[in-house]
């Protein structure tokens, strides 16, 4: 028994096909430069690392491309006891609190919602259209954020004028859910503790922080959309949206123009020129300091959110780093961890810089919060969540 797993993120296509049960994955894929001259697909079956450079125009045509190489590499779909296809959806706005069954009526809400994520939301849709038509099985929903649909009022409306705000839908509706979700139970059962006060801090490309008390989210840093927040790799994050009226005014850009500085031409490659944290600490090494000034107000915005979250949720158990930069950068987990050292956080710096898959704590036993790296994955919590609406349908 298999679930087809499928992670369309702005210009890539994460896949795995997994077993639900033991979680293992029997092959995972991985399409990047969606839309450029020239696309990277890497595919890995029995052990074995396939790569193709292909030219593929948008997320159909890479999806289509994946479920051949299914046919042509393996593992072949008719023969893998698919059960179930789990589509990662960004934005469900406030119709979806958990995976749902993607029928037409669910497929046409997450097309109308695609102005709240539009990175994120007409990719996921390409996904679904491509693999209902493919593959003849329930295909499942799972929302970035179902996870927050329990934020309190306090945390999820805005200060904005309530009617304006009502007719609109405009509130915080958060992301990255099914990543906060799985790493804050995976937190709760290594500390053996289900009353925890638990900081999430998901730091890949796109990045958010949320605050979880006793497994329930009170807080998180995306907003309307992805773009609320965290410094991320492409996006601004927390802005004031002045910001925006002034480069209408006196910069004389348009709406589409600044949504495209904000989003795609901002964050840390705004700032230093790179994206991938790698290149950044090396520019930063060998003295480039746009790249130092870079990492610094990346590191600066995480200190202050957890300060923050620390104080709404009226102290601090647990700090979990995960993602690509959270689980691989252990220069940007000992900057931030040192400045919170004045509120007695102490870290093992030969832990914090192993490496590898697997759970580990990072700070000392003396530290007054528990900080882990916990690896993330949404692709299983996706699977999972997917046999759980299948299980419902019999
Ligand atoms: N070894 C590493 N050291 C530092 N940063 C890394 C490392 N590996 C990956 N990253 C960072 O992780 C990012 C990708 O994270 P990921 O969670 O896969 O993002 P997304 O899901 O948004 O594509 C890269 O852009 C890079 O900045
Ligand atoms: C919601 C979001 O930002 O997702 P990603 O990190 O995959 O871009
Ligand atoms: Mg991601």
């Amino acid at each position: 028994m298999t679930v087809l797993v499928i992670n369309s993120g702005s210009s890539s296509i994460k896949y795995q096909l997994v077993d639900p049960e033991s979680g293992d994955a029997i092959a995972v894929g991985l399409v990047e430069q969606i839309g450029e001259v020239s696309s990277r697909v890497k595919h890995t079956y029995n052990g074995v690392k396939h790569e193709f450079e292909q030219s593929l125009a948008d997320h159909g045509e890479g999806l289509r491309f994946v479920l051949e190489l299914f046919e042509s590499v393996g593992p072949n779909l008719s023969e893998a006891g698919i059960v179930a296809v789990g589509h990662r959806v960004v934005q469900g706005g406030k119709h979806f609190d958990g995976p749902t069954l993607i029928t037409e009526d669910v497929r046409n809400v997450i097309e109308e919602l695609a102005p709240l994520a539009p990175l994120h939301n007409p990719p996921n849709l390409r996904g679904i259209d491509v693999a209902r038509d493919l593959l003849d099985v329930p295909h499942v929903a799972v929302f970035d954020t179902a996870f927050f649909q329990t934020l309190p009022e306090e945390a999820a409306r805005y200060a904005l004028n309530r009617e304006v705000a009502d007719l609109y839908g405009v509130r915080r509706y958060g992301a990255h859910g099914t990543s906060h979700q799985y790493v804050s139970q995976k937190a709760a059962e290594w500390t053996g503790r289900d009353d925890l006060k638990q900081i999430v801090l998901h730091l890949g490309n796109g990045a958010s922080v949320s605050a979880v008390v006793n497994g329930e989210a009170v807080d998180t840093s995306m907003g309307l959309t992805p773009l609320e927040g965290l410094v991320m790799g492409t996006r601004t994050g927390d802005i004031d949206p002045a910001v925006i009226f002034h480069l209408s005014r006196v910069g004389g850009m348009s709406i589409d123009e600044i949504d495209d500085l904000f989003n795609k031409k901002s964050g840390v490659k705004g700032l230093a020129g790179e994206n991938d944290m790698r290149a950044v600490w090396a520019m930063a090494d060998s003295g480039d300091e746009n790249a130092r000034e870079a990492l610094d107000i990346y590191i600066h915005r995480l200190v202050k959110y957890i300060g923050s979250y620390a104080a709404v949720m009226g102290g601090l158990d647990v700090i979990t780093f995960t993602a690509g930069i959270g689980e691989n950068d252990d220069l940007v987990r000992a900057e931030v961890l040192e400045r919170l050292a004045p509120f007695g956080l102490t870290i093992d710096p030969e832990v914090n810089s192993e490496r590898g898959d697997h759970i580990r704590r990072i700070s000392t036993d003396e530290s007054s919060v528990t900080v882990l790296v916990i690896p993330t994955n949404e692709e299983l919590a996706i699977a999972r969540q997917a046999m759980d609406v299948v299980a419902t349908l019999a």
